[in-house]
């Protein structure tokens, strides 16, 4: 494979727009980058926004590229694969699906086998450079697709390996879903300061700064979480009635509880489709 791989997308929409203005703000050519869906209109915005190549049809997509990444939702990619498989036969690209809990080995087979094939879990805040991605290799990928596929979703935030494909299911419910649970908690902040008389847009600039801010101090302290948390409680103070409000309210189980029905819904997901 070339230093610079050509880059196919099949599917063009939230979380393949992300992953692609992500790499074209940090060094990968809009001229290598390819990108197919049904929706010409759509396309045509895209290929304004980014100036890469658009095709409405998967085939001569697939077909373009070093790497092709599926980016479709998981009840369209049967007949996607199905569609593309001889193309793939023929120019054996290196595969790379981004579809919640679909398995390698389920897409392999939709492919018609044999193929090297990537299975990442990305989430929207790549279109910033600061996605959480986790990826896994099947048998057949080289050392060289490992570190191509790595250097996209690097270029995009921060690429971890796991080793086995189920970890993929914790992955999914951690970073893959996880930016929704904190848009929720900004919704909330958001809603409890303008109850109190805030103006909405001083609200959502404190909101969005602060979780920002903690973010970025979790990021770089040595610090554990919870004493970073314990500095903010002074005794007596405000955040400890906070605090003490979540945890009685039972934060932590809820967590515990969406975390696990992200999780088990990945798993039926891969049972489901397995057999479309
Ligand atoms: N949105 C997110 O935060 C994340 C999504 N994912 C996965 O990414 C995949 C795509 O999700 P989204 O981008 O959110 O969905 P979306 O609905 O925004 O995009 C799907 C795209 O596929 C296109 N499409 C539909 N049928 C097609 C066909 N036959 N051939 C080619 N393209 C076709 C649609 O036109 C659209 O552009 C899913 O498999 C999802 O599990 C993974 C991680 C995070
Ligand atoms: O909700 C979903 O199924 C996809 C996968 C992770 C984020 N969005």
């Amino acid at each position: 494979m070339s230093k610079s791989p050509t880059i196919s997308f099949i599917g063009a929409g939230n979380m393949a727009s992300a992953i692609i203005g992500g790499m074209l703000d940090n060094g990968y050519k809009a001229g290598a980058i390819w990108v197919s869906a049904p929706d010409d209109e759509h396309l045509q915005g895209l290929r304004k926004r980014f100036g890469i190549s658009v095709t409405t049809d998967n085939r001569y997509c697939a077909q373009q590229s070093d790497v092709v990444v599926l980016a479709v939702k998981p009840q369209v990619m049967a007949s996607v694969c199905e569609d593309i498989a001889a193309v793939v036969r023929n120019t054996r690209p290196l595969m790379v699906s981004i579809a919640a809990g679909l398995t390698a080995d389920t897409i392999d087979g939709w492919l018609g086998g044999g193929v090297p094939m990537v299975r990442v879990m990305p989430n929207t805040p790549s279109l910033v450079g600061k996605g959480a991605a986790g990826l896994f290799a099947n048998s057949r990928v080289s050392e060289q697709q490992k570190n191509d596929v790595a250097a996209i979703f690097d270029s995009v935030g921060s690429a971890n390996w796991v080793q086995q494909e189920e970890q993929l299911h914790a992955v999914t419910a951690l970073s893959g879903s996880g930016p929704a649970y904190f848009f929720l908690i900004l919704e909330a902040l958001e809603e409890a300061a303008t109850n109190a008389g805030m103006a909405a847009e001083t609200a959502r600039e404190l909101a969005i700064q602060t979780m920002a801010g903690a973010a970025e101090m979790a990021a770089r302290s040595d610090l554990e979480p919870a004493q970073l948390k314990r500095n903010v409680m002074s005794p007596g103070g405000t955040t400890e009635q906070a605090v003490n409000t979540f945890e009685q309210g039972g934060l932590r189980e809820l967590v515990q509880k969406a975390y696990s029905a992200a999780y088990t819904r990945s798993q039926e997901m891969a049972k489901e489709l397995a057999g479309k």
